[in-house]
């Protein structure tokens, strides 16, 4: 049944008797069994900090009560992520083999203070705080969940150290996948970051100094704060997928735009058969120069705007 608070067409539990038997009949669960995974459920530790918490369910699958709407969107983002990692990269599930997916909102890590102004993957599941009102509304807008869920790909498959740079090319990698989904800007946290300040956002792929990064090695953080910079330093990189989508001349270096169903394609197969735990940026240089050989040809247009976005950044 249509999660009709949502409208998005995906398909919420209904209370059948087919159902797994620790849920109740007559009760609408946000528990999706219909895409190859067991499930893609959604969950709620309702301010405290366990997991996975409890089922967020509702009596006539409207599911319209404020609590209710943000488990939707993280479920409804949840099922997007799946959806665009099987249509776009023929992946299922996060690792490849239709792995069940959980996410778990109003996680709290203070419980009773404020809310919690952060999204993670723990390695298991998906969890979303629902930040403090000031600095973020609930973190689950779908570019939030697609980069959470990326953050699950990359540790089933290239698995980059969480530091230095392969932490940033870790983090970045979730940002590019994140506007990959989330079709609409080149930013990410554009709807729940500051609630009370339009038109910014958590990150800008188009611009990362905006959100405080840098988008040349050049100016890349050496310092140990941030894992030794990994959403500092991820600007750069992200700066090479956002000239590559859009092109464009950046500090003296021109790039043809190939657009975001180039960029996809090429970021996916470097990080799904290139990259490494310990890839830096200039391994990330390789294996995108190498996947859009592979794709494209070596001496191919796409080849060479991949060469000529990490050069306007200063990578190679
Ligand atoms: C775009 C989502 C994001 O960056 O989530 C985080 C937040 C809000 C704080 C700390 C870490 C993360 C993360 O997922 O890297
Ligand atoms: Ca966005
Ligand atoms: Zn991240």
């Amino acid at each position: 049944v249509d999660g009709s608070a949502n409208g998005t067409g995906t398909t919420l539990y209904a209370g059948t008797t087919s159902i797994p038997t620790f849920l109740s009949q007559g009760t609408y669960y946000l528990y999706d069994t219909t895409r190859g995974p067991d499930y893609i459920r959604t969950l709620s530790a309702n301010g405290q900090n366990t997991l996975p918490g409890s089922y967020v369910t509702d009596a006539d699958n409207n599911f319209s009560a404020s609590n209710q709407r943000i488990a939707v969107s993280a479920h409804t983002g949840a099922v997007q992520v799946f959806d665009y990692f099987k249509g776009t990269h023929g992946r299922s599930s996060y690792d490849g083999n239709n792995a069940s997916i959980t996410s778990t909102v109003s996680y709290d890590d203070v419980p009773g203070g404020d809310g919690y102004n952060n999204a993670f993957w723990n390695g298991q599941q998906m969890v979303y705080g629902d930040g403090d009102g000031r600095t973020f509304s609930p973190l689950v807008e779908l570019d939030i969940v697609a980069h959470e869920l990326t953050h699950a790909v990359t540790g089933a498959s290239a698995g980059l150290i969480y530091q230095n740079e392969s932490g940033a090319l870790n983090e970045a990698v979730s940002d590019i996948f994140a506007v990959m989904v989330d079709r609409d800007d080149y930013r990410v946290g554009e709807e729940s970051y500051t609630p009370g300040t339009s038109g910014d956002a958590l990150r800008y792929l188009d611009d990362p100094p905006a959100g405080d990064q840098p988008d040349h090695y050049a100016d890349r953080y050496v310092g140990s704060q941030d894992n030794g910079g990994v959403h500092i330093n991820s600007g750069i990189a992200n700066k090479q997928a956002y000239l590559m989508m859009a092109g464009g001349t950046f500090r003296g270096q021109s790039v043809q735009s190939v657009g975001r169903g180039v960029t996809e394609k090429v970021w996916y197969r470097a990080l799904t058969r290139y990259f490494t735990a310990s890839t830096n940026f200039a391994g990330a240089r390789e294996g995108t120069l190498q996947a859009a050989a592979d794709l494209y040809g070596a001496g191919s247009s796409q080849a060479r705007a991949v060469a000529d976005a990490w050069a306007a950044v200063g990578v190679g």
